[in-house]
Parts: structure tokens; sequence; C-alpha cells
């Protein structure tokens, strides 16, 4: 699959009849790279939940280039070409590395896991143990690599730095940015790490209690350092 346009109009949703995410809106282009951002509890995790069709949406619209997704459960997103690596590290533990890899591949060749291996030799010398002998940050790279095999359109990545040495964490962002930048994917990230977050992206959205307080690009963002104090509350 290509890289697809991400389309959010109007988007409100939350848990039940709470509501965390009001009236969200913004594109990302075929290939893009856009970066969430916002202090803790704002929203972050539960609008890429929305996104992927995990949460209860109240309003508002999702498009994935011409398919529109609003009506579609999490499986038929994953199906049309939405990939979701969450917080969670949604990993099979009782399977082992090769075998959750293999989950991944969907109707692609096995041997097309050794992209994974590739990206994360780590995964290869791992590949027979299982999903619950994993450390932290081995489970983070497993759920990274088995969503990417699948070659999603739209990539959504929710903190995937989280518990990776500084070496990989900078590999990884490049290899989110080749994956961009050869239009394989259209890749939207949430991360704490702001530099490195403003490093990869080409657009920000900056959530505030549930709603965009600002979207811009991380030059005029770096150029407003009393937004990035007020909204992520860290100075220059
Ligand atoms: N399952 C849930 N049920 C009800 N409320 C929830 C649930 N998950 C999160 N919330 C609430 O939704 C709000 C937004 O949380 P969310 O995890 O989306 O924020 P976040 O910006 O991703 O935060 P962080 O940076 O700490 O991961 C918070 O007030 C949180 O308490």
């Amino acid at each position: 699959m290509t890289a697809a346009r991400l389309e959010v109009s109007g988007l409100s949703a939350g848990y039940g009849p709470t509501r965390i995410i009001e009236e969200v809106s913004f594109v990302v282009p075929a290939g893009g790279r856009m970066a969430l951002l916002g202090r803790n509890g704002m929203g972050k995790t539960t609008l890429l939940a929305t996104l992927a069709g995990q949460t209860k949406r109240h309003g508002g619209t999702v498009a994935l280039g011409d398919t529109e997704l609003t009506a579609l459960d999490g499986s038929g997103r994953a199906l049309a070409g939405l990939g979701y690596v969450p917080q969670s590290r949604a990993i099979f533990k009782s399977l082992t590395v090769e075998e959750n890899l293999f989950v991944g591949l969907k109707d692609r060749p096995k041997t097309a896991i050794e992209e994974a291996y590739a990206m994360f030799p780590r995964l290869k010398e791992r590949r027979r143990n299982l999903g619950s002998q994993l450390s932290g940050g081995e489970q983070q790279m497993l759920s990274t690599a088995r969503t990417i095999l699948g070659q999603p359109a739209v990539l959504l990545l929710d903190e995937p730095l989280e518990g990776l040495a500084p070496v990989i964490c900078e590999e990884l962002m490049e290899t989110f940015a080749h994956l961009a930048a050869s239009k394989a994917m259209t890749i939207l990230l949430v991360e704490q790490r702001i530099k490195a977050a403003l490093d990869f992206a080409e657009s920000v959205v900056i959530l505030e209690r549930g709603r965009v307080a600002w979207q811009g690009t991380p030059a005029a963002l770096a150029a407003q350092p009393e937004t990035v104090d007020r909204l992520l509350g860290v100075g220059h």
C-alpha cells in the first residue's frame, strides 16, 4: 500500500458519555509527517484511539484518502489501511517474536519479516522468545515492527520511543522519516520527547483539554517560545 491523505473534520469523542476530544480538525497529506503534542492528559492517546475506531465517537468524520472511515470499526479501519501502534504495546504474549511478526504480515510472504529484523536486529536475536519474555523496550520494538510490516497507508504511533535506548530512538526516527519520505506511509506521531518529534515532523498539532490549541509548522512553533511554554510546559 502507498501513503494516503488523512483528513479529520470536527471530530468529537470520548469514553461512553464522557467527551474528551472536542471538534478536532486537521489534514495530513499523503506521505506527510505530523506530530501530535500536548501535556499529560490532554487527549493525545484518546485522539489516536478514536482515529483507530476504539472510542465512542460523538461527531465529526475521519477519512483515509477517498475512504470514509467513520462508520467502520477498528478491524475495518485496519483493512482500509490504518496502522495503529498503541501505547499499551499490543503484542501477543503467548506467541514468539517471530509468530507475532507473522501476524503483522497479513498476506505478504513470510520472508518479508527480514524487514523487521533489519529495523530491529534485537528482535532477530530474540525471535524464539515469547512476547511475555521481552523487556518493555523490546515489546515496543515488536509492536512497532509488526504494524509496519502490514504496510499501512497511514501509521499512528503513540509514544514509540518509550523505553528505548537513545541510539535506537535515533535510528527509529530515521526509519519513520524514510517511510514517509518514500511515500510508503503517512505518519502521525504522539511523542513526549518534543525535540525528537519536532525534528521529525512537517506539521504540528497541539491539544489542550481535547481541543486543538495550536497548529502549524515546527519552525513557526520554534519562533513562539511562549506558546511552547504555555501549551507544552517547557521553556526553550
Ligand atoms: N478509558 C478511559 N475512561 C475514561 N477516561 C479516560 C480513559 N482513558 C483516558 N481517560 C481520560 O481522558 C483524558 C485524556 O487522556 P489521554 O490518555 O488521551 O491523554 P494524553 O494526552 O495521551 O496523556 P499522556 O501524555 O499522559 O499519555 C484524561 O483526563 C484521562 O483521564
